[in-house]
């Protein structure tokens, strides 16, 4: 049997006395884009953050390639919500790009092709010399993803990245998502609380119940691809699923 590129198993998280996260299993396979949703504060941030082995969870076990994680891992990458605080603002564009490839054992001319190569995916390319407070938060948050992915991580991890732009920009990155994705044949797991956004992105959605969370249900999202904001969302199968979720959620 193949091992998954993710394996996540009886994952649960205490604060001191507050259980937030109780007992988590899932896989994710190579290539997939999988999205968690659940009802507010049911522990989302938390099961990613031991995922990405930020926090050590207190029970069960994360894996990634089948080796277990105790740290954060050099094949993973993050991006956050908060992208203001995620970029170095005294580095250009370019800079921020390229930070995280100083140790990947990469010489100058790779790592400025990669920065290159990332930076037209996210239509930035004429932006690499400005720095972060020079941009609006959409583009801010199109070079957190171009940084992911110009590090071709095995698996990128996103947690509610798009939730703090405006609903036009929302979209736009959706999208980029899924485009960079389908080029770059990336792993992504991603972190919502927006139910229409994760049945517009996932090939899988995972249900978690609220606090401590556990998996109420995982749903397989059979639309058509590539997705488009207008027809997608307004096809009867994207319609039904939504409702099945929200359902799942408010029960
Ligand atoms: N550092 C912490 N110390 C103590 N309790 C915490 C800490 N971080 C989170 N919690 C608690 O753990 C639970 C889960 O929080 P978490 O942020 O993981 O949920 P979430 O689903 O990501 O929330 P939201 O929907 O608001 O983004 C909540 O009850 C929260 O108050």
């Amino acid at each position: 049997m193949s091992v998954p590129m993710l394996d996540v198993v009886g994952l649960g998280h205490t604060y001191g006395s507050v259980d937030a996260v109780s007992d988590v299993s899932f896989a994710v396979e190579p290539g997939e884009l999988v999205c968690i949703v659940g009802p507010s504060g049911c522990g989302k941030s938390t099961l990613l953050r031991c995922i990405a082995g930020l926090l050590p969870p207190s029970r069960g076990t994360v894996s990634l390639h089948g080796d277990r994680v105790s740290g954060v891992p050099s094949d993973l990458a993050v991006v956050f919500q908060d992208y203001s605080r995620s970029l170095l603002p005294w580095r250009t564009v370019f800079g921020n790009v390229e930070f995280p490839l100083r140790d990947r054992g990469l010489s100058t001319v790779e790592r400025r092709s990669r920065v290159e190569e990332a930076l037209s995916w996210v239509g930035l390319s004429g932006a690499a010399s400005k720095h972060p407070h020079e941009l609006s938060g959409g583009m801010q948050q199109r070079v957190s993803i171009a940084r992911a992915l110009a590090y071709r991580p095995a698996l990128m991890l996103m947690d509610e990245p798009f939730a703090s732009v405006d609903a036009q920009t929302r979209a736009d990155l959706e999208d980029l998502v899924l485009q960079v994705r389908a080029s770059a044949g990336m792993t992504v797991l991603l972190v919502t609380h927006d139910i229409d956004e994760s049945v517009y992105l996932a090939d899988r959605v995972l249900v978690l119940s609220p606090s401590p969370a556990t998996v109420v249900e995982t749903l397989k999202v059979d639309l058509p691809s590539p997705r488009d904001q207008i027809a997608t969302r307004g096809s009867d199968a994207f319609v039904r699923l939504r409702t099945e979720i929200a359902r799942l959620i408010r029960r």
